[in-house]
């Protein structure tokens, strides 16, 4: 497995400014349905209002953060150390990364909340209710948004994701990330910057996360390979939607291996924007068969940016003078979940990319690697020019 320095976090890389979509949960569910499948394609993340969480669950939530954070080191030290769940300083995982931080890693199962509740807060059981109204919350939500993806993606069971992390088995986790203003930096040294990490680049390894933080700014986006970061304005009173690994996984295979798809633009059924979607860049970069000239409508733009991406991100170490705290509710499925394309999806076409696996040996994976890693390619099928022949 992966021990050697990932190279991804000694990337140094320059900003820029873009707008992060943001979509409102309350038009018309088609449109919404929509929007939100392009933002998958263009970004993966995107801001979501009228949202439908309230607000009192947001900052009862925050609040039992505040006051943890914000207790003796001995004290939280009580709750750690991280292994993976529990509290944690400055080390994330458990092969080298390191970030300007410290965390609250849960398990959202209820029993569990309770059991560590008793050395989180001095009121375990207003902590336990808290945590689990406030994962309610965020769960029905990244159900409604998954239940959309599926919807703008024409896919027939729209609810072949949300029951995935609304399975009481689902191996879900809330997180509190909290970075306390960094010292010694020199805001004017751009090599300080670059190398002052809160947490480092990676991208979320479950079906998505739902990221909800302070008004204190640090998170970064990295679109694809041009090499520059995007910051993302906080914004406490909405989320942020992150596609992780395993979604980007069963929507590539579905898309792939779908014959025929309404093209999100032109309206369109078309095979050709089926054949060569440009899913396919992410692992077999063939988009050779598309021709925009048969689509109207942008489907050009689309074609050349759009996939579904489970984002690289990272915080930078916080330079502002007041504290950033982030929570994270990561949705995943249950440990002996197959992630992989339904069967019927598959042909000799449309070949498996990645070998099938469970949430469970992924999440392994992570554990064993380093942040930055790509694990999705220990899972990669290597498909031989013997093989293609077959089907040729
Ligand atoms: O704290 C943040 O803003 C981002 C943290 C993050 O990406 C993570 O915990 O996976
Ligand atoms: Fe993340």
């Amino acid at each position: 497995m992966v021990g050697v320095p990932s190279p991804a976090c000694l990337r140094a890389k320059k900003t820029r400014a873009v707008g992060i979509p943001v979509v409102d949960l309350s038009l018309d569910r088609s449109i919404v349905s929509e929007l939100i499948v392009k933002a998958c394609e263009e970004y993966g993340i995107f801001k979501v209002m009228n949202h439908g969480v309230h607000w009192e669950i947001i900052s009862r939530l925050e609040g039992e953060g505040v006051q943890f954070f914000g207790k003796p080191a001995g004290d939280k030290q009580r709750a750690g150390p991280a292994n993976p769940f529990g509290y944690g300083v400055k080390n994330i995982g458990l092969n080298g990364d390191k970030g300007e931080l410290e965390y609250l890693l849960l398990h959202t199962n209820p029993f569990s909340i309770a059991e560590r509740s008793e050395s989180i807060s001095n009121q375990p059981q207003n902590f336990t209710c808290t945590a689990n109204d406030y994962i309610e919350a965020v769960k029905e939500l990244a159900s409604e948004v998954l239940d959309l993806v599926a919807e703008g993606l024409s896919i027939p069971d729209k609810h072949v994701f949300s029951r995935q992390i609304k399975d009481v088995q689902s191996d879900s986790i809330l997180r509190f990330n909290h970075y306390p203003p960094v010292k010694n930096q020199d805001p004017s040294s751009k090599a300080c910057k670059e190398t002052q990490i809160g947490f480092g680049e990676h991208s979320d390894p479950q079906i998505l996360t739902i990221l909800r933080s302070n008004d204190v700014a640090g998170l970064e986006i990295c679109l694809q390979d041009d090499g520059f970061w995007i910051p993302v304005p906080p914004d406490p009173t909405q989320f942020y939607v992150i596609i992780g690994d395993a979604l980007r996984v069963s929507v590539l295979n579905h898309l792939l291996s779908t014959n025929s798809v309404i093209c999100p633009v032109c309206k369109q059924t078309t095979q050709t924007y089926n054949a060569v979607l440009e899913y396919n860049v992410i692992m077999a970069s063939t988009t050779e068969a598309f021709n925009p000239n048969n689509c109207s409508g942008g489907i050009g733009q689309v074609l050349t940016n759009g996939r579904f991406v489970s984002v690289r991100h990272r915080a930078l170490a916080n330079s502002s003078r007041n504290s950033r705290m982030s929570m994270m509710y990561f949705g995943a499925p249950p440990l002996n979940a197959i992630i992989s394309p339904l069967p019927q999806f598959v042909s000799p076409q449309n070949p498996r990319l990645y070998r099938p696996f469970t949430w469970g040996e992924y999440k392994k994976a992570a554990y064993t690697s380093r942040l930055g890693d790509c694990r999705l390619d220990l899972f990669k099928l290597h498909i031989t020019d013997d093989t293609l022949a077959l089907f040729s």
